[in-house]
């Protein structure tokens, strides 16, 4: 039926808080889809830097992002038809990224492809303006984080386990870089909107986090 409610859990906050690896395993929980926008920003960013596209260059970028050949298989993720799953998650990409972000006319371009991910039976969607923007209507809003120093520690991990050289200090700046940009910015800024419930992760393993993201789903009646 046409006009029928999807219904939408997003899952917005700051750098390494969990939202990817949170958001992916809810989906499987629920038997939903999954959209993972950061990647959207990200491939944008990796096309633009293999063209030598400087990140100041708005027109270049929107262009790159208009004529963008992606595809999200199970786990993994192509540009024009190379993985690039791994290669998307280098910090400098992430920077790149968080620095065309600031552009609206991206985030227009950028819109439609986030949106055409909402289908029955449901759709989980991890970011900075999910619960915001993109899906104003989302059944369930939350605004996923933890403290710097645990997120640092945690996207630590995750680049030496991705072979990417890291230092622990050298990414509480550059996190802390990264989300001062991405909630200062006038377009689409990251913030915790009023319908919006906080989860803060700290201490908290990623099963202890499923399973209360789970819990505020099933407490939102959305659950037959
Ligand atoms: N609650 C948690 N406790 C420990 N590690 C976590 C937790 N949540 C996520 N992680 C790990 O932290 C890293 C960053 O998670 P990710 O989902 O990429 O964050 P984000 O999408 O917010 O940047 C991943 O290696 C992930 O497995
Ligand atoms: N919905 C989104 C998702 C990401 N972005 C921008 C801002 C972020 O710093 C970069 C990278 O996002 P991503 O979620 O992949 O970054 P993290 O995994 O949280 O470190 O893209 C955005 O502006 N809006």
């Amino acid at each position: 039926m046409k006009n029928q409610y999807v219904p939408v859990i997003t899952l917005d906050g700051p750098s390494a808080s969990g939202k990817g690896t949170i958001a992916r395993l809810v989906s499987q929980a629920l038997g939903f889809h999954y959209l993972d926008s950061g990647a959207l920003y990200r491939l944008v960013a990796l096309a633009a830097m293999k063209r030598g596209v400087d990140a100041g260059d708005e027109q270049g970028v929107v262009g790159i992002a208009r004529s963008l050949d992606v595809s999200f298989a199970d786990s993994s993720i192509r540009l024009d038809g190379i993985d690039v799953s791994d290669e998307i998650r280098a910090e400098a990409c992430g920077e790149y990224a968080s620095k065309i972000a600031q552009y609206s006319a991206l985030r227009v371009e950028l819109l439609e492809r986030q949106r055409d991910l909402r289908k029955l039976p449901g759709l989980v969607a991890d970011g900075r303006d999910m619960g915001s923007v993109i899906f104003p209507d989302a059944t369930l809003k939350i605004y996923l984080t933890a403290n710097e120093e645990e997120r640092a520690r945690r996207r630590h991990k995750q680049l030496m386990e991705k072979g990417i050289n890291a230092s622990i200090a050298h990414l509480v700046l550059a996190l802390r870089e990264r989300d001062e940009r991405d909630s200062k910015r006038v377009a689409s800024p990251l913030q915790q909107c009023e319908d919006t419930r906080l989860l803060d992760t700290t201490g908290l393993n990623i099963d202890q986090v499923v399973g209360k993201v789970l819990g505020m789903y099933a407490d939102s009646g959305s659950i037959e």
